[in-house]
């Protein structure tokens, strides 16, 4: 039986319960619950702290965890990243008062608050900048204020957190973080199965499907519109002088695409939703 680690609290929680059963688990019943048997599956969902997954991933005690990306990193943990889940993105920053920092180099000796130790630790030294750092759990753009940092490193997301602490981002970005899938041994049987349905609720989400007929001469013109994902499916119509096409279209080309064909002389021209793919 395959273990799964699925965060049970936090900005990653609801989605990745969403994607899981859209991608046909069933989920827990009880929200409370810190694990469920699903037997049709064959799988078993572990409900963790998503700082804590990458932990438990990595050491074997589960197979596989859908955890953030900056969790990972700071970890430490012997797991490693096989999907990217498209959704918690957020950028990892350094941020202080406004003109007290200019780039990275003025971080050394400087006191830098964060809840990221491990992964603001390495990215230091990988610059080359010793600083010293402040562990916090939370709420970390208040040390500056309150005096026990000088600068923070920390999720951003809209930036309303920092701008509310009268704060700056300063100097590179440390990381693009997203919502991924980990695993520490990724030829365990089912971790497959499982990352191709998570792909194909993604899929479903990004694109839908564009049905449209055409005069044959305008063909290659619509298509050049409508690749599609490997190419488009071109289907006769009763009347010789026209063609049907089908092709996947990023959801939010829609409208564009839509316009650009019936430009072009494609009509009846309808979209419809994707439920599940694999792709
Ligand atoms: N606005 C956001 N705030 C915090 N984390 C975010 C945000 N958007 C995306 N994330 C991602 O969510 C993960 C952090 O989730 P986690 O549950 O540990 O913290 P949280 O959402 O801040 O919850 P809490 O503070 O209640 O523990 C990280 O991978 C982070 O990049
Ligand atoms: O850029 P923003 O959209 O403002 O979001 C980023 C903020 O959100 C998170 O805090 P959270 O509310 O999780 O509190 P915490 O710091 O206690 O974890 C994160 O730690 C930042 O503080
Ligand atoms: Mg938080």
């Amino acid at each position: 039986m395959l273990r799964i680690a699925v965060p049970n609290k936090g900005s990653l929680s609801e989605t990745a319960a969403d994607m899981l059963l859209e991608a046909g688990y069933t989920g827990r019943r009880d929200p409370r619950a810190l694990s469920a048997i699903d037997p049709r599956n064959d799988v078993e969902f572990f409900y963790l702290r998503p700082r804590d997954i990458a932990t438990y991933v990595g050491s074997g005690a589960l197979d596989v965890g859908i955890t953030g990306r900056d969790l990972l990193l700071d970890s430490g943990s012997e797991a490693h990243e096989i999907a990217a889940l498209d959704f918690g993105g957020s950028t990892f920053r350094f941020a202080g008062r406004p003109g007290a920092f200019s780039g990275l180099s003025d971080l050394e000796g400087v006191r830098v608050a964060t809840s990221y130790p491990g992964l603001v630790g390495d990215f230091l030294a990988r610059s080359g900048v010793t600083a010293k750092l402040v562990s916090l759990d939370g709420a970390v753009e208040s040390a500056i204020n309150l005096g026990v940092a000088d600068a923070v490193a920390d999720v951003v997301s809209t930036g309303s957190t920092l701008r509310a602490q009268g704060l700056e981002i300063f100097g590179p970005v440390i990381l693009e973080s997203t919502a991924v899938l980990i695993s520490a041994h990724s030829e365990v049987p089912g971790i497959s199965t499982l990352q191709r349905r998570l792909q194909g609720v993604l899929v479903a989400r990004q694109y839908v499907l564009v049905d449209y007929d055409v005069p044959v001469s305008l063909l290659e013109a619509a298509t050049a519109v409508t690749p599609g994902l490997e190419s488009p499916t071109i289907s006769q119509m009763q009347d010789p002088e026209w063609l049907a096409v089908r092709a996947m279209v990023h959801r939010a080309d829609t409208n564009h695409v839509m316009d650009a064909l019936y430009d072009l002389g494609a009509r009846a021209i309808l979209v419809s939703s994707i439920h599940a793919a694999r792709i």
